[in-house]
């Protein structure tokens, strides 16, 4: 078999990849044996504002007009809904905050993410005695949706193979690629955390964050927003809510924990003051960097050997972002973003 592209990992970068790929109608194959889950369990928010610090995200308004256009194509290519525009309100937890964030949203590049009202709190089941902030262009993709629906359309075509691929059966030879029966023009590793098994790009500073996240069944809270406090409150339909998430440096598991289902909890019961079930526990590792930026770019060896990781937090928005340009740096030659560039660290 021939293919122009073996993809490998199915995660939010690598889809966002192939992406690419099937819009130039490009031949490719894709591997992925899940483990890694850090697209499978994420909360799917993309918001263009750090809300800790009311501050814009980096490239958040080209990153955002290429995300949501890749999402809407996906969903017109695949007749499937992954895009739920619901919006952010971020509580106020005293009048210093409240003015902190008016005096952002007069800011030029946060004015037209933060509303100028002050939302006052309604609902009898939350906490705000300061009210809400209103961020605009937010929501919700339901990567789980995306995924599945990616995977069947890649088996169908007999392009998906669920297994790991393994690095030692690469024969690489005067810049030819061939693995197995596969021979290939191009490589592209989205592996997220699992970029420490690979020996062409391990040495890349990827740290990796564990998060873990909580879904709960709350039938009397009745919100249709998304509630930022101390944790994102994220509505799901059927009464049910993501409560998310943790950040844990030093843990780099799968395993969900006790410790942060406690956190999840006590910081929500700041929130709402409703009964609630916890119906499900997850946990994934970020592919997290240094500097905030991702990993992408070109082997200094091989050729036609890429990376594409480091989606961090913000994969959602961020993924559609990078690969279109790994893909127009490997297919037209354009250079990448210095600062998104492997080269910052040879
Ligand atoms: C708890 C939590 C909540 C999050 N919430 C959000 C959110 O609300 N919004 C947001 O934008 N981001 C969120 N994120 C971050 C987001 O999930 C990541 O940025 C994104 O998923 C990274 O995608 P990726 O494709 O790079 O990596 P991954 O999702 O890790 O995908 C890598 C894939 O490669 C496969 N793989 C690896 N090695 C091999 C191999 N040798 N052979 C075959 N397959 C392999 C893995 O199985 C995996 O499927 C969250 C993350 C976590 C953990």
């Amino acid at each position: 078999m021939q293919v122009d592209f073996i993809v490998i990992g199915s995660g939010i970068a690598g889809i966002s990849f192939c992406e690419q790929l099937r819009a130039y109608h490009k031949t490719f194959i894709v591997f992925d044996d899940h483990s890694q889950q850090s697209s499978t369990v994420a909360g799917g928010l993309y918001n263009p504002v750090v809300l800790k610090r009311f501050t814009p995200v980096w490239r958040s308004k080209e990153q955002l007009e290429i995300a949501l256009q890749m999402y809407q194509t996906f969903e017109r290519e695949f007749d499937v809904k992954v895009d739920y525009k619901v919006p952010v309100l971020r509580k106020f937890s005293s009048l210093e905050e409240q003015n902190d964030w008016f005096s952002a949203s007069d800011k030029p590049d946060l004015s037209e993410y933060l509303s100028v009202n002050l939302i006052k709190n309604t609902n009898k089941n939350i906490n705000a005695s300061f009210g809400f902030g209103e961020v605009f262009n937010t929501g919700r993709i339901d990567v789980k949706v995306l995924m599945d629906t990616y995977k069947k359309f890649l088996l169908k075509e007999s392009r998906f193979f669920e297994a790991k691929f393994k690095y030692d059966e690469l024969a690489v030879t005067n810049g030819d690629l061939k693995y197995g029966e596969i021979e290939a023009k191009n490589i592209v590793f989205t592996e997220g955390f699992g970029i420490h098994q690979n020996p062409f790009f391990k040495g890349l500073p990827l740290l990796g964050t564990k998060g873990e996240l909580l879904t709960i069944h709350a039938p009397d809270l009745k919100i249709d927003f998304v509630l930022k406090g101390p944790v994102f409150l994220i509505p799901i339909g059927h009464d049910n809510y993501i409560v998310g998430a943790t950040y844990h440096w030093e843990e780099r598991t799968h395993e969900i924990t006790l410790k942060a289902k406690d956190e999840l909890l006590t910081k929500l019961n700041t929130m709402i003051t409703c009964s609630f079930k916890v119906i499900d526990q997850v946990a994934g590792i970020r592919p997290t960097v240094k500097d905030r930026r991702p990993l992408v770019g070109k082997h200094p060896v091989h050729q036609n050997m890429f990376v594409l990781n480091g989606l961090g937090t913000r994969g959602v928005m961020i993924g559609p972002y990078v690969a279109k340009q790994l893909f127009n740096h490997i297919e037209f030659g354009i250079p990448l973003e210095a600062e998104i560039d492997i080269k910052r660290f040879q």
